[in-house]
């Protein structure tokens, strides 16, 4: 029977299935952040061990400081990471700690260091672990129990979700990215569009992506209401992944290659859902509202509640309040108060790239921070001058973590302020307590900078040319 890449990859993983259809699944690779100590504390309360501490990989990133870190300030936030210090050392779990040259947000660290290949079934603690799926890995979100269920046993029970197929066919336009395919599928299917499936991104504009690119637009899956994002490997995966410190090598790398050959869909693969978008239709895209859904080309204007349906209406009614938005304003003249490039959505070295592209020889009209995915993707940028690009341009230059996305180490926007941000939730208080967040791809937060408001970056792409 002919079966989708989801199917192939979840019946290489099952162990059993109960009689109320749930699986179980072995886990390849565990990666925890600092979240995890809910999960350790629950080990420690019944006295067991974790079970496979090798297939276990630790990062820092959600506290992570951006700034000052040879002396933890915050006193709170030194717990977090002491914590996690300690509950890996005495697993015997290799961590990648604040002070680990690798260090980065676990979904940029992962692929990098080769910890995530095709074929694997990834978990972590964290709703964007979808974004392994970019390498045909079945990779998955899980809580604070399920955490600790993978720690004492490596594995998982887990509901087969449906298969959900987008296509994106034919080229993207300058200055469109992975993050406008995403949010362009998620404006129109909404963010609960995916519910219950798994999406496997195909198609030719797919296909074209770089892995950066492919991964973006599996960490924005769980946006769209799906916890699993799905790519076919190929020659660009294969590219990626060798010589990556934690891949297979020489004949195990042929060997692994071999059989990553057969991890797509059959081609009579039948899907639950299938959805098809033109590349073309895509622009750069912004949204205005509280929610990944309300997003709209950067051509366009805000929308007006009252010629939306009732539950939108009341929806776009409350983010315009929030966001201090008027309906039928043009969304190139809301102006920002700053900028923040980072996450594990849009922090790695071709994000970076391409907001410099952006950005050199301008100045910034406000002021921004670009936090770099990981310590490596950071190396990488200064060995290329990118660091000097943006520190010319008036941004700041930081350390590796999950930084402004989420604010958790102190990196916030404050009450009121407007942020251009290549991060994937835009919801009330994201950034921090009353700020305004407005999610777009890396050159459209550079245009922003420029300007000093949401901008199509094309119009200075042009400029350039
Ligand atoms: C804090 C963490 C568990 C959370 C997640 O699950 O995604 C965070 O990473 C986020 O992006 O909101
Ligand atoms: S960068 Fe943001 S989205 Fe990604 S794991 Fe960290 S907090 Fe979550």
């Amino acid at each position: 029977m002919s079966r989708t890449l989801l199917d192939k990859l979840w019946d290489a993983h099952e162990i059993r299935v109960d009689d109320d259809g749930t699986s179980l699944l072995w886990v390849d690779r565990h990666l925890v952040h600092e979240g995890s100590h809910h999960a350790f504390a629950k080990l420690a309360e019944r006295g067991m061990p974790v079970a496979r501490p090798e297939l276990t990989f630790a990062v820092a990133d959600h506290y992570a400081p951006t700034r000052g870190r040879e002396a933890v300030a915050d006193p709170a936030i030194a717990k977090m990471l002491e914590r996690l210090e300690r509950n890996t050392a005495a697993h015997g779990i290799a961590l990648f700690g604040l002070r680990d040259p690798r260090q980065g947000i676990v979904h940029v660290l992962g692929p990098e260091q080769g910890l995530t290949l095709p074929g694997l079934l990834v978990t972590c603690g964290d709703s964007h672990t979808s974004t392994h799926g970019a390498f045909g890995a079945l990779a998955f979100g899980i809580g604070a129990t399920q955490v600790a269920h993978v720690l004492a046993t490596q594995t998982i029970w887990q509901r087969r979700p449906k298969a959900m197929r987008i296509r994106v066919e034919g080229a993207l336009g300058p200055g469109v990215t992975a993050k406008d395919i995403a949010l362009h599928w998620i404006a129109r299917l909404g963010t609960s569009g995916a519910t219950g499936h798994a999406v496997e991104y195909a198609g030719s504009a797919v296909r074209a992506l770089s892995m950066e690119g492919r991964m973006t637009l599996c960490n924005l899956s769980i946006e769209g209401g799906a916890r699993f994002g799905l790519i076919a490997p190929d020659d660009t995966t294969l590219a990626y992944v060798a010589d990556r410190p934690f891949a297979p090598r020489g004949a195990e790398f042929e060997a692994a290659r071999a059989d990553w050959a057969g991890l797509a869909s059959d081609a009579d693969a039948r899907f639950d859902r299938e959805v098809e978008i033109d590349a073309a239709e895509i622009a750069p895209t912004v949204t205005w509202g509280t929610t990944p859904e309300q997003a709209l080309p950067i051509t366009g204007r805000i929308p007006d509640p009252g010629a939306l349906d009732g539950g939108r209406a009341e929806a776009a009614r409350a983010a315009l309040d929030y966001m201090g938005l008027t309906p039928g304003a043009p969304l190139e003249e809301i102006a920002v108060d700053r900028v923040f490039l980072g996450s594990c959505t849009n922090a790695r070295i071709e994000d970076l790239r391409a907001a410099a592209a952006i950005l050199k020889g301008r100045h910034a009209r406000v002021p921004g921070i670009v936090s770099p995915g990981s310590m490596l993707v950071r190396a990488q940028a200064e060995a290329e001058g990118l660091d000097r690009v943006f520190t010319d341009a008036g941004l700041e230059w930081v350390g590796a973590g999950c930084s402004m996305c989420v604010g958790m180490n102190g990196d916030t926007v404050a009450p009121g302020e407007r942020c251009a941000s290549s991060t994937n939730r835009n919801f009330r208080g994201r950034q921090g307590k009353g700020a305004r967040t407005h999610l777009m791809s890396p050159v459209m937060v550079a245009a922003a900078a420029v300007t000093g408001r949401l901008t199509d970056a094309r119009t200075l792409m042009e400029e350039r040319a």
